[in-house]
């Protein structure tokens, strides 16, 4: 990994935005624990005992280099990869002390906990107050006013509200690329989850747009835990107060980001993020 003529930069920590306090973190309960979590694509053994805690309203950052794992982690932690066929998990992961594991969890409900925003945004061809009713209409609401209301919310908490309460029967098609990520986190939002992952959230978007997302994760991490995948360093080290380095399926170091980006623990750590490799 030693390359002699690759600028070394460390990412600066930005605290435009604080990051929560070594106090402040361990006040936190973990939301999540993982205990030696494996996972197998087929007979590819991509992740190698991943233990992890995830505490409660703070910003958890995974990062590393391509086909890490990061993606297959979080998606363990709603049961997304369930969707994948042939795919098996071993280990504990647990949410608020009780194991998402075992064929008697609810994973629809288990879904509605733990919500998920992906990388390229993905509204439905409807429009952007459908968008954002369709998890409660799916779980059955019927009332219009509740409806009503919990658009306005989730479109508030997703700093939407103002681009769009003059038009929301337009499509969700017609909205900017940023604009449509902040519907695809309202429409996450909307089902009142505890957890909202991302998955390179802003990696599609431009910087004004990459701004307001990161923005919105330090408002949204009162109200939920977060987690996010991330292939930015400086996008990590400005919103995250967790970090946790991911290499070859193996989870390398974690802690928190203000402690991983000046004074990593191990050397893989300090090479990926000084820029030498991934
Ligand atoms: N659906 C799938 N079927 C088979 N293998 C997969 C699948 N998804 C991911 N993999 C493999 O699992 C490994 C981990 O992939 P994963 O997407 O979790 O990594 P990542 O760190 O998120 O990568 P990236 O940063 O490029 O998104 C890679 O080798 C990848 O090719």
């Amino acid at each position: 990994m030693d390359n002699p003529s690759v600028t070394i930069r460390r990412p600066e920590l930005s605290f435009e935005r604080p990051h929560r306090t070594a106090s402040e973190m361990a006040k936190r309960s973990a939301k999540f624990e993982t205990k030696d979590v494996h996972f197998w694509y087929g007979s590819h053994h991509t992740l190698h005992g991943i233990t992890l805690a995830i505490p409660e309203n703070c910003v958890t950052a995974l990062i590393g280099p391509s086909g890490c794992g990061k993606s297959t982690y979080l998606r363990c932690l709603n049961r997304m990869n369930d969707m994948i066929e042939n795919t098996r998990v071993d280990g504990e992961i647990i949410l608020d002390g009780k194991s998402i594991r075992g064929s008697k969890v609810d994973v629809v409900e288990l879904r509605k906990r733990v919500g998920m925003v992906f990388q390229k945004s993905n509204p439905f061809p409807k429009s952007i107050f459908e968008n954002v009713a369709y998890g409660p209409r799916v779980a059955g609401l019927r009332s219009r006013d509740r409806l009503e209301e919990i658009v306005e919310k989730s479109l508030k908490q997703s700093a939407l509200w103002d681009e769009v309460k003059d038009r929301l029967n337009d499509s969700a098609l017609a909205l900017s690329g940023g604009q449509q990520q902040r519907l695809c986190i309202a429409r996450a939002l909307a089902t009142d989850p505890d957890v909202l992952l991302m998955d390179e959230p802003a990696s599609a978007l431009d910087p004004t747009s990459t701004s307001r997302i990161e923005d919105l994760i330090f408002e949204l991490k009162d109200t939920y835990t977060i987690v996010i995948v991330t292939h930015n360093m400086q996008q990590a080290a400005r919103v995250s107060d967790q970090t946790a380095f991911f290499y070859e399926g193996q989870l390398i170091e974690a802690g928190m980001t203000t402690d991983v980006f000046t004074n990593p623990t191990k050397r893989e750590t300090e090479d990926y993020i000084t820029g030498r490799f991934g």
